[in-house]
């Protein structure tokens, strides 16, 4: 019988040991659930913080988004600058060409204006010239002419202006070339030749001595350093022809520098101009106040007339 207990006591066991069991198995259950449970939350959480993340790259993407649309807009800033200074640039150039275009214009109406005050002073010129006869240079061919010679600016041009017009000229170009006057007297006609004074005219001069009635030669008296020059030129004209006769113009007696006609005279060596040769000096001077010295020229025509005339009836 107590075996029988035992065994019944050894039986309830067995049960006690399944309920703990059971126990200890909803423990470990309700555990692996909370434990479980614990591990969603921080999966959640975790997502969540994923989420977040997501969402800061977003913010990331979005300032992206902003700073490329930035650089869109530093681009567009960047071509509207460009084509405001294409704008500028082609302003600039219009600018540039209007001021090279009224530029233009200022020179050219310059230019016009020039060419009618040159038209005006032929004009006058021509008024003046009225009394003169320009002779074209084939008929002078024929006849002898007084030939009118002398370095440049000695005053040749203003000489001759003054011998047919009783005036002065003033403003005188220098001759380019040949200069041809005729001057009327009482009872006839002179023919002048003037034949420019610059260096290459000077080659003329001999050709055309030939041909000389009588020569005049004009200093400028004032001119020291080139009295030598004029000396030498003098002397190589008479030396081709003994006898053709000389008048002497020193010129510009006005200037204070200007040599006195005896100074001249040594300075151009005229004693040595030869005896056979009628030879006259004369100082002259062609200014607007002047009145006493250009009767001189008066003088110095009327001879010039004579010695003209005499030298045609001989030939
Ligand atoms: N002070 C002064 N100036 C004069 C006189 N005669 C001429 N002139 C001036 O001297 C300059 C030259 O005169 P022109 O008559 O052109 O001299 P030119 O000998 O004809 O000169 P070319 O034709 O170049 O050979 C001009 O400016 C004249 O006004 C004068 O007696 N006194
Ligand atoms: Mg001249």
């Amino acid at each position: 019988m107590e075996k029988g207990k035992v065994k019944r006591e050894k039986g309830k066991e067995p049960e006690k040991e399944k309920i703990q069991q059971k126990e200890e198995r909803n423990k470990k259950k309700v555990e692996k659930e909370k434990i479980k449970e614990k591990e969603k939350g921080k999966e959640e959480k975790i997502k969540e913080k994923n989420g977040k993340e997501k969402t800061g790259k977003g913010k990331e993407e979005k300032i992206k988004e902003k700073n490329g649309k930035e650089k869109t807009g530093k681009g567009e800033e960047e071509k509207i600058k460009a084509k405001e200074k294409g704008k500028e640039e082609k302003i600039k150039e219009k600018e540039n060409g209007k001021e090279e275009k009224s530029k233009r214009n200022e020179d050219e109406k310059r230019q016009e204006r020039e060419t009618e005050k040159e038209k005006e002073q032929f004009k006058e010129k021509e008024k003046d010239n009225s009394t003169l006869i320009k002779i074209p240079l084939e008929p002078l061919e024929k006849n002898k002419q007084i030939l009118v010679l002398g370095l440049d600016g000695a005053g040749k041009t203003s000489i001759l202006h003054f011998l047919a017009l009783n005036r002065v000229q003033r403003s005188v170009a220098p001759t380019q070339g040949f200069n041809a006057v005729c001057i009327s007297t009482e009872d006839r006609q002179m023919e002048f030749l003037e034949i420019g004074g610059s260096e290459p005219f000077r080659s003329y001069w001999e050709m055309y001595l030939s041909r000389g009635l009588l020569l005049v030669f004009v200093v400028d008296s004032a001119d020291h350093k080139r009295l030598p020059e004029a000396k030498k030129y003098l002397h190589q004209l008479i030396g081709t022809n003994p006898v053709l006769p000389l008048v002497v113009f020193a010129n510009k007696q006005d200037l204070e520098a200007a040599y006195h006609i005896t100074d001249i005279h040594e300075a151009l060596a005229l004693s040595e101009v030869g005896n056979d040769r009628k030879m006259f000096l004369f100082g002259t001077q062609v200014t607007e106040d002047g009145s006493e010295i250009p009767s001189i020229i008066q003088d110095a025509r009327d001879l010039i007339a004579h010695l003209a005339a005499d030298m045609s009836d001989q030939a």
